[in-house]
């Protein structure tokens, strides 16, 4: 692996980059984290410096990852703008900032840029990330961007940018749907006469468990959950609340199509 440029070492950036050093990331790699505590788990294996200002000026990295949040993108971006002359790739993961959008903050279309979606199961190498290559953008980047995602979890790639969009909506944010899932079979639970520490016990234990086995099995979920479905049983009459077309159905195509305006928003 070659060095590589990190700019934002936040919860994906530090997730991504766990996965990039247990692949052999070498120690010249530089990482731009304002807050030193964000990089503290990695000290003595990349450089640290707390702003783009501060990088090496002879330092060409093959990629500059972007994971800053999306609002600093017009504050980084700008100044960025002199690696382009090397033609690293630029790997961003930033919500809803589209690759025209960064070419004209890395100062023109010479930037070389992938849009890339993952979602933070990538702190146990167990993410899913989607990406899109923008114009320019050669197979041996392209390859390199693939090697990166994949050191964190499973990796898929789009030809229209604008799938991006609902991928954010979908595998970016997703976890915190399960996470939410959690929290509400719990209170549930508590609401029937569980004791609540028990109902978190339990609901954590529930998720966690249907997502190794959703993971390992051959089959799909559909089937999974009918396996759990004795009929005129217990769980039957509970998929019939949830199953109705105006309960789950008709709240997650809502939640999705919120969440996907939102990154469509977060472009501009
Ligand atoms: N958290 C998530 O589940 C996912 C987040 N993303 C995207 O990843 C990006 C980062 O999100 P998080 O890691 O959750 O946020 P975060 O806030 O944990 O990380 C962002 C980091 O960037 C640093 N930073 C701010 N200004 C900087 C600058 N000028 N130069 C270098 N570093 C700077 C901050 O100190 C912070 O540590 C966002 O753009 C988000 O859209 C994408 C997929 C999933
Ligand atoms: O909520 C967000 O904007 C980011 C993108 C997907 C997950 N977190």
């Amino acid at each position: 692996m070659p060095p590589l440029l990190l700019i934002g070492c936040g919860k994906m950036g530090g997730a991504m980059l766990a996965g990039w050093l247990e692949q052999g990331l070498p120690p010249e790699t530089v990482v731009v984290e304002p807050y030193a505590e964000a990089v503290s788990a990695f000290a003595g294996r990349v450089r640290h410096v707390a702003s783009i200002a501060e990088i090496p000026a002879d330092f060409a990295p093959a990629a500059v990852i972007l994971a800053t949040k999306p609002q600093e993108a017009p504050n980084a971006l700008p100044q960025l703008a002199r690696f382009v002359a090397s033609a690293p790739v630029f790997v961003s993961i930033m919500a809803g900032k589209t690759v025209a959008g960064m070419q004209a903050l890395l100062g023109g279309e010479a930037a070389r840029v992938v849009r890339a979606m993952p979602n933070t199961p990538a702190a146990v190498r167990q993410g899913f990330t989607v990406g899109f290559a923008g114009p320019g953008v050669t197979a041996g980047q392209k390859a390199l961007a693939d090697q990166l995602l994949r050191a964190v979890g499973d990796a898929a790639w789009v030809d229209d940018e604008a799938l991006i969009d609902p991928v954010t909506a979908v595998s970016g944010g997703g976890p915190a749907y399960v996470f939410l899932l959690v929290e509400v079979m719990a209170a549930a639970g508590v609401a029937q006469g569980l004791p609540a520490d028990l109902a978190m016990r339990m609901a954590r234990a529930t998720v966690a468990g249907s997502g190794a086995l959703l993971a390992a099995s051959p089959q799909d979920a559909a089937t999974l959950r009918k396996n759990v479905t004795s009929p005129k049983g217990t769980t039957e009459r509970a998929l019939a609340v949830l199953m109705d077309e105006a309960a789950w159905p008709d709240i997650m195509k809502k939640a999705i199509a919120a969440a996907t305006a939102r990154s469509r928003e977060l472009a501009g």
